[in-house]
């Protein structure tokens, strides 16, 4: 049998003379400067200077899609913090939590006492736990902002966002004025707060909104400043990257990634230079990867419901009513082998969808029956979802049915 020695494979190895410094493209890493942020900045650092006033630093919630900068943002303004501090010795401490995998306040009190005694608590009563958060607040500074990322994991057991604001009062904590940061996608997660809780933390509000179009292309000429050689990227790439990302979500993560994907595209093809061309070939390839992660990490139940608004999407009926996604869905069920659920608790799963990004809804004046209606239409390119769900084995023959009754306008009858 021939074996190839692979050379020739030389042009898949290939490295190309593309990339730079390739490392500033990748999600941990944080920029220096966040200049289209300026006003939030400001808004924070007002927070937090009451700390060389002798006073806890506020509690803040920022507020905004995915990809706005939050995060980095928060790293940005804690880093000057910490230095200045530093500066007027001030004693003060910052403490960072992604919130993701803990569903509760009580796994986020576990990791802060992990992070900082080397032992995970779990198994002890909320009492001690948090007794033991205390502690490492109380032995970290005099000053110590608790930032909490991604906190709407934690649901309804926020009892952490009651009890940090209040633990000086409380006898929690004798010595050290702390302050929360929390940072959340859910615009829901604030309101839908009990209000001892929310009267306890609500101190100031920051909204991050969608980036435009310039300010995403600003964000990508920096990074790509730094991650390419230079002359490797044409200025027209970059700014149908920023185009293609603020018609989308406004994402500045988004952006990167494609910028990322296209310097990939090139070297597939062995360019030196990254054209649009290339941008467009890789904004399929990541929307084709976010789809297909997005996907395979649902319930067989939200992808019932997806499998229904895609029926629907090829139809050409969006934006549909909830009752038109529930028809379908109701048809549906059988075919995939999944009990049919209410009305009400297939809308939840239509919410769902909403959150992750996959489809839209929209509230608005129905026709004429009552008053405001979800109207839902995909956000994802349909033709990809559906190969994403043809890739299902669960689904594959009900894909097929969907897409081939497309000319008969609906699923209904088959
Ligand atoms: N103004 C900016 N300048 C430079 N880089 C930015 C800017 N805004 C965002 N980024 C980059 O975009 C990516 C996403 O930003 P970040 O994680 O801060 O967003 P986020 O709003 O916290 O999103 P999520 O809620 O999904 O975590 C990161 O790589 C970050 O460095």
């Amino acid at each position: 049998m021939y074996m190839s020695d692979g050379s020739d494979l030389d042009d898949v190895w290939a490295t190309g003379e593309i990339f730079d410094d390739e490392e500033v493209l990748h999600e941990h890493w944080t920029p220096e400067s966040v200049p289209e942020r300026e006003s939030e900045r400001d808004e924070i650092i007002r927070g937090l200077r009451r700390a060389f006033r002798g006073e806890a630093p506020k509690n803040m919630f920022l507020q905004g899609k995915t990809g706005q900068g939050k995060t980095a943002t928060a790293q940005h303004v804690l880093e000057m913090f910490e230095q200045r501090a530093d500066q007027q010795n001030l004693d003060v401490d910052t403490v960072y939590v992604s919130c993701a995998n803990h569903k509760s306040s009580y796994k986020v009190a576990c990791d802060i006492v992990e992070q900082y005694m080397g032992e995970n608590p779990y198994g002890h009563g909320q009492h001690k736990v948090f007794e033991m958060m205390f502690d490492v607040f109380e032995s970290l500074a005099e000053i110590v902002v608790v930032v909490l990322d991604e906190v709407d994991s934690i649901g309804d057991k926020h009892d952490i966002l009651y009890s940090i604001p209040r633990a000086r009062k409380q006898g929690d904590v004798k010595n050290t004025k702390l302050g929360i940061i929390g940072i959340t996608n859910d615009s829901t997660f604030l309101s839908n707060l009990d209000p001892k809780v929310k009267s306890s933390l609500y101190d100031s509000v920051i909204q991050f909104d969608a980036y435009e179009s310039e300010e995403l292309q600003q964000i990508l000429s920096r990074r790509a400043d730094r991650a390419f050689v230079d002359g490797a990227v044409d200025d027209s790439a970059i700014s149908l990257c920023a185009a293609f990302a603020a018609q989308d979500k406004g994402s500045a993560r988004q952006a990167i990634d494609n910028l990322y994907e296209a310097g990939e595209v090139a070297l597939d093809h062995a360019d030196d230079l990254i054209i649009d061309d290339h941008v467009r070939e890789a904004e399929e390839r990541v929307e084709k990867r976010y789809i297909t992660q997005s996907i395979n990490g649902l319930t067989i139940q939200d992808q019932a419901t997806l499998t229904a608004m895609v029926s629907v999407s090829v139809d050409g009926d969006e934006p549909a009513r909830t009752r038109r996604v529930y028809s379908e869905y109701s048809n549906l069920c059988s075919e995939i082998g999944v009990n049919k659920l209410a009305f009400d608790r297939m809308r939840d799963h239509l919410l769902e969808l909403d959150m992750i990004g996959i489809i839209d809804g929209k509230k608005r004046t129905g026709d004429g029956q009552g008053g405001e209606k979800y109207y839902w239409e995909m956000s994802t390119d349909t033709g990809t979802t559906i190969e994403v769900l043809e890739s299902i084995s669960r689904l594959d023959d009900v894909i097929d049915i969907v897409v081939s009754s497309s000319q008969n306008s609906s699923i209904t009858n088959y």
